[in-house]
């Protein structure tokens, strides 16, 4: 709020602040009392070099889904057709469409919420990515979609696992973006695959990222849907965390 640099603050100055700034003060501090995350209090949130606004509404963008994003930029070829299902921010499909400007990066997702936020990273930082309102679960693809790659990160955090969860995500972030049941793990993960069958092209790519307690369960079920080199990497932390998949 003061435009303080790291080094300002260990120099320990002394700032006066003037009756308006202590006001705006409090009500920054009000917010991280209420558990408000410092991403919505501030307003943005740094991805991929990239500065991408978020708001109560949308996920906030993850460091391991950033690992997601530079796997892709090493393997997927310069002109690809690239899907992101659930884009929630945009900031993989903005991300890939900053990083591989020729490109066709089409975006989906069911919130009109999410959908306007992504719009404006999107203009914000000068991409290129079509987005479309759209219930992945529910849809009927066209005959003329067709990707060489699909993306998701969709939501795959358990009912049971709330109660491990921080207030900060539990009562702010979009319970949309987090939730599948219990009894239904791989509800997004299966859909995709299905749909990838019809709307990837031969040797097309799945990159998904995964709860990591679902890693060989999602393996499995892509091998069943007749998937080749189906196959799981750890994040930074050792943790399985994405599946990739050929059609
Ligand atoms: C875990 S968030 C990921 C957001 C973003 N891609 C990221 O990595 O930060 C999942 C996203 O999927 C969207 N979503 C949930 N259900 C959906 C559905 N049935 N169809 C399409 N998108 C859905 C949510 O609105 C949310 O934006």
């Amino acid at each position: 709020m003061l435009g303080q640099s790291t080094v300002d603050y260990y120099l320990g100055k002394d700032i006066i602040l003037s009756s308006k700034e202590e006001q705006e003060l409090e009500g920054i501090l009000s917010r991280l009392r209420d558990f408000e995350p410092i991403q919505y209090v501030q307003g943005g949130v740094n991805f991929m070099g990239h500065r991408f606004r978020v708001a109560p509404g949308v996920l906030i963008p993850r460091p391991e889904t950033e690992e997601l994003v530079e796997i892709m930029l090493k393997e997927i070829p310069a002109e690809a057709r690239i899907l992101d299902v659930g884009t929630g921010s945009g900031c993989i499909a903005v991300s890939l469409s900053k990083g591989l400007p020729d490109a066709r990066v089409v975006a989906w997702d069911v919130s009109e919420e999410a959908l306007a936020i992504a719009r404006g990273n999107n203009e914000a930082l000068q991409a290129s990515v079509r987005f479309a309102l759209c219930n992945v679960l529910t849809c009927r693809p066209s005959r003329e979609d067709r990707y060489d790659v699909i993306v998701s990160n969709p939501p795959y955090v358990l009912e049971k696992e709330r109660r491990e969860m921080e207030r900060n995500v539990l009562d702010w972030e979009p319970s949309l973006a987090l939730f599948v049941p219990d009894t239904d793990p791989l509800r997004f993960y299966r859909r995709i695959a299905e749909l990838g069958r019809e709307m990837l092209v031969a040797g097309g790519r799945l990159y998904f990222e995964i709860n990591r307690a679902f890693g060989e369960a999602t393996v499995a079920m892509l091998c069943e849907q007749g998937y080749a080199n189906a196959r799981i990497l750890k994040d930074i932390s050792g943790n399985d965390r994405f599946v990739l998949a050929e059609r």
